[in-house]
């Protein structure tokens, strides 16, 4: 087993994250890194210090002055390794192995450094941290091989360099392969990437179990303990969202590096994050997704991260707090209806303060009807190891002014009506009998970190929230009531005619209740389509409101209104909040997305404030976005200026992204299926393009059934689906070689793809000498002068690549454990599986077979992450293709061994002419610019056989991703004032 370990997602980097050819501004000047030293800064704040002092977190005496201490020291650096876990064990090992034993030996400063220290809580040990300064390990010379191998790690995507707090709401989630989970705000997408690892945990086993039962190697009854449904792959669903688009970019930059069929990342605001329709046998009965798992990381004051973010010290005002709270309040209440009965939502925030905190734990509780309908679970029985303090039952919160009050009532005599301070701000009533100290706080001091916090809530059944003007999040005259219980009959009758799932899975009690609309009132000729878009009803005058399908608020204040001229149009009420009221059933997606279908307005969710045109609409939708924003000055992951990013447009059109399924009949993949040989049980009705013909002209990319059936089924209806599928074929010119296929396996969707291959596409290798000649040599030749025949300097697998047929195939590097599994125990597998040539572990690599040269499909800095990997190389890489190349003109000249089966004259030809013969259809595309399948100066600008349009469209999407690829960029990118900083929010180092 472990074929594809070398695969694992997040294995390589593509391009390689930080290495965009994009190297300056994004007007071509140099970013000026503008970072203050932390020991600079003045780490003095009289109100954040007396605040949190007021509010005893720690008790007085040693522990508080630890605290504080840890508060005012730099930050450690913290990573954690990515991907499947045998994956990220072997990289591990390098650390371990290789790494430790020489960072013992440095001193500086005359003293031992400390040695990164593994995190006791994160599991398997896959995650380090260590305080020796940023600065130290990137300059000071006796890190140097340390540091390399850190950057090239984290470049190609095994090792996320990520704050160690960071790394905890994912793994409390309790992510199972199975789930939908949503990450509502999830940008720049540390968290997001954790959990999409953690959905596909232990995928490879499981596929390999189904690969070996399809092929006969392995009796039903062996694979049977795991869920293998569908071959084994993982069956749930990501879906990472971003309100502002560039930060959304970011987001799909971070987890598109993962491979993921089951990824979808969308651009919404997730306070009326709108509700996902499902494909539906009833048109009249439209379903909609109900998540397991919600991810609420929320924008917030960021005063936990003082230890890497020092304006912190200086701009620390209670405002900040105040002004995120509805926002925060609003965007767990869609969590909370977003989730199926029994679903987790886990709240989190680096921030300290319990106005963000408690305060909104318990204010979402109330609005959604008390713990009987939600739970909020323990935490102190999770990530054993990690010291934390429980959350706080009594806390007093610091006014604008400064002033620190215990109690709504002693607020109310000093804040007037315009005063942000509302009751939910303060400790719940007793008889709200709120488990608030089942909320996990941590503190800097004690495992040296930044500050977080964290709430896990159970669903417990249909929520129905209480518009905000009655409760205790708005209403500064709200008085605790008992909850009403929400009525049940409809809910049953909906239930009773769901009996199976879109899969026709039948369905248990709790899918039924979360898998469509669900009705609480007792009008059941009125179906959620019919209600998605009719004028929004005063739920409380006629009852209509459905328990749970409340959109937020922003989407709450949607209205359908007609114009003078009778036509319908969507309208919306600038102050979401006061008009909660008003409701309409399903979330929609926002208005002026659904119209610009038709009238292309402003951009939808990314709009400023007051968008040019003076569109009302905009205001509205984005009326919750700026609040969070607006108030959201410390946090750096939240840019305080919330202009958004140009959507890409053509004229003055919005250009949607197309995600089109092919029909599993298409020719192009019936070429693809014959001449790989895929297994017929391979699904081939999810591959779709991304071009708006559906044709597939350039790359063909993979999606789970879940991915596709929400691509399809919301097709149309304004949804922001920025990013999704996995590409797994591009388009190669064979020059019209016979029996070649055109299409060639792409890195990203190989780990899916390669187990299903058949034989006759596969090349095995097991000599560490031979994969080292194939990572550091570009295209060598197969070919050559009778007796120098270039595949005898191939080892091992030179007869095999010699009678090879030109095309793409899987290059299988079989490690010690393969060995038997792979059947290769006979002959030279075996002399090798002892011997210190061979790999511990195995990986799958695509490779090009041409006429006569053969050559890896990997980016430069992938070969070279490699390298340095598996043989502690940093060397240069010796291209024979290029003329100017001293290796490549020295190749032989005409050869006459056998040299192909193409049936052509043989070595007849100099490398780069022969490269010319598999000339690149792509080679100027911008998707893959740095594999070199072609040598990269043999290029034919006429050669493209791309539809226009589309790579232009493609053309600016790489433009827009490669100011990603620079972790400054990406910063300038989101916040152009802050250019020329890292984006700390949460990776640290
Ligand atoms: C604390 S950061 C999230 C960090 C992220 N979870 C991670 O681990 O990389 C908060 C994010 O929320 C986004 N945001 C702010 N208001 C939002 C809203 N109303 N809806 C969705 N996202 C929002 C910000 O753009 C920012 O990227």
């Amino acid at each position: 087993m472990g074929r594809g370990r070398g695969n694992k997602r997040g294995g390589r980097g593509g391009r390689g994250g930080g290495r965009g050819g994009n190297k300056g501004g994004r007007d071509g000047k140099p970013f000026v890194d503008n970072r203050q030293s932390f020991d600079q800064v003045n780490k003095e704040n009289e109100k954040f210090e007396r605040y949190y002092n007021t509010l005893n977190i720690v008790p007085e005496g040693a522990e508080r002055e630890a605290f504080w201490t840890a508060f005012k020291r730099e930050l450690p650096n913290a990573f954690r390794f990515c991907g499947s876990k045998g994956h990220a064990l072997g990289v591990r090992k390098n650390l371990t192995e290789r790494f430790l034993p020489q960072i013992k030996e440095i001193k500086h400063n005359g003293e031992p450094v400390d040695l990164p220290k593994e995190m006791p809580w994160y599991p398997e040990g896959l995650a380090y941290s260590m305080t020796t300064p940023k600065n130290v390990v990137r300059k000071y010379e006796p890190f140097k091989d340390f540091q390399k191998f850190l950057v090239s790690e984290t470049s190609v995507g095994n090792i996320s360099r990520q704050e160690q707090v960071s790394m905890i709401p994912p793994l409390v989630l309790d992510v199972q392969p199975h789930h939908s989970v949503l990450d509502l705000c999830a940008a720049p997408g540390s968290k997001s990437a954790q959990l999409v690892e953690l959905l596909h945990l232990d995928e490879e086993e499981r596929v390999q179990k189904a690969l070996q039962r399809a092929k006969g190697e392995l009796k039903e009854a062996e694979g049977e303990e795991v869920n293998m449904s569908d071959s084994g792959r993982t069956t749930g669903l990501m879906v990472a969202n971003d309100v502002n688009y560039q930060r959304a970019q970011m987001l799909v930059h971070q987890v598109k590096r993962l491979n993921s069929p089951n990824l979808i990342v969308t651009n919404h605001d997730a306070t009326m994050f709108p509700s996902i329709e499902l494909p539906s046998k009833n048109p009249k009965h439209p379903r909609y997704l109900k998540f397991d798992r919600v991810l609420a990381d929320v924008p917030c004051s960021g005063d936990g991260t003082a230890r890497k973010n020092p304006n912190v010290w200086k701009d620390w005002t209670p405002v900040n707090a105040l002004g995120l709270y509805i926002t925060q309040v609003r965007i767990l209440v869609r969590s909370i209806q977003m989730l199926k009965a029994g679903g987790r939502v886990v709240y989190s925030t680096c921030s300290m303060n319990p106005m963000e905190n408690e305060a909104v734990v318990s204010s979402a509780i109330e609005r959604c009807g008390g713990i009987g309908k939600v739970k909020l679970l323990p935490t102190s029985d999770q990530l054993p190891g990690l010291v934390r303090s429980p959350g706080l039952n009594d806390w007093s919160i610091m006014a604008r002014s400064g002033q620190i009050y215990e109690s709504w009532p002693e607020a109310q005599q000093f804040e007037g009506e315009g005063s942000k301070v509302v009751p939910g701000m303060f400790p719940p009533e007793a008889e709200e009998k709120i488990p608030l100290e089942n909320c996990m706080r941590v503190y800097p001091h004690q495992q040296d970190t930044g500050g977080f916090f964290i709430a896990i809530l159970e669903k417990q059944s249909e929520v129905k929230a209480k518009p905000e003007p009655e409760c205790k999040c708005s209403n500064r005259n709200w008085v605790y009531q008992e909850p009403q219980k929400a009525p049940v009959s409809a809910i049953l009758n909906e239930v009773a005619e769901e009996k199976t799932n879109e899969n026709g899975i039948e369905l248990k009690s709790a899918d039924k209740l979360s898998s469509g609309p669900i009705a609480s009132s007792g009008n059941d000729a009125e179906t959620a389509a019919e209600r998605q878009n009719e004028p929004v009803v005063d739920s409380a005058a006629n009852g209509k409101r459905k328990a749970d399908d409340q959109p937020a608020e922003g989407a709450g204040v949607v209205k359908k209104s007609k114009t003078a001229a009778g036509e319908d149009e969507n309208t919306a009420m600038a102050d979401a909040g006061a008009a909660a009221p008003v409701v309409s059933e399903h979330a929609p997606v926002p208005p002026q997305v659904e119209i610009s279908k038709e009238a292309q307005p402003t951009e939808a969710g990314a709009s400023a404030e007051t968008p040019a045109n003076g569109d009302a609409k905009s205001v509205a939708v984005n009326g919750a976005v700026n609040d969070a924003v607006k108030n959201a000055p410390f946090e750096k992951s939240v840019p305080s200026d919330m202009q958004p990013a140009p959507r890409r447009r053509r004229g003055d059109d919005v250009i949607e992204e197309s995600f089109k399924y092919l029909d599993p009949a298409h020719p192009e993949l019936e070429s693809i299926y014959s001449f790989y040989k895929v297994h017929p049980v391979f699904p081939r009705d999810r591959f779709l393009v991304r071009n708006p013909a559906g044709d597939p002209v350039k790359g063909i990319y993979y999606s789970s059934t879940l991915v596709r059936n929400i691509l399809t089924a919301n097709e149309g209806r304004g949804f922001k689906f920025v990013h999704a599928g996995v590409k797994m074929f591009m388009k190669q010119d064979v020059q019209n070689q016979p029996g070649v296929c055109r299409w060639r396996i792409q890195t990203e969707g190989l780990p899916i793809l390669e187990g299903w291959v058949g034989d006759e596409r596969v090349v095995h290798l097991w000599r560490k000498s031979t994969l080292r000649k194939l990572l550091t040599e570009m295209f060598p030749r197969i070919g050559g002068a009778e007796g120098e025949e270039g595949w005898r300097q191939l080892g091992e697998i030179g007869e095999r690549v010699r009678d090879l047929g030109m095309g793409c195939c899987v290059l299988r590097v079989v490690g010690k454990d393969d060995v038997v599994s792979r059947g290769l125990e006979g002959g030279e597998g075996a002399s090798f599986a002892t011997s210190d040539d061979s790999f511990e572990e195995g990986l799958t690599l695509p490779l090009w077979r041409s006429l006569h040269s053969l050559n890896l499909m990997l980016p430069k800095e992938e070969r070279k992450a490699m390298l340095l990997r598996i043989y502690n190389e940093d060397v240069e890489l010796v291209n024979h293709s290029t003329k100017t190349d001293s290796s490549a003109a020295a190749t032989p000249a005409p050869a006459t061994g056998k040299a192909g089966t193409e049936g052509t004259t043989q070595g007849s030809m100099p490398a780069e002419q022969d490269a010319l013969q598999v000339q690149e259809a792509t080679a100027n595309a911008p998707e893959e610019p740095s594999v070199d399948v072609v040598p990269e100066d043999t290029a034919q600008p006429g050669a493209s056989i791309e539809q226009n349009s589309v790579a232009e469209e493609d053309a600016k999407r790489k433009a827009q991703v490669e100011v990603q690829d620079d972790p400054l960029n990406q910063v300038a990118a989101a916040m152009p004032e802050r250019a020329g900083e890292e984006d700390v929010s949460n990776k640290t180092i």
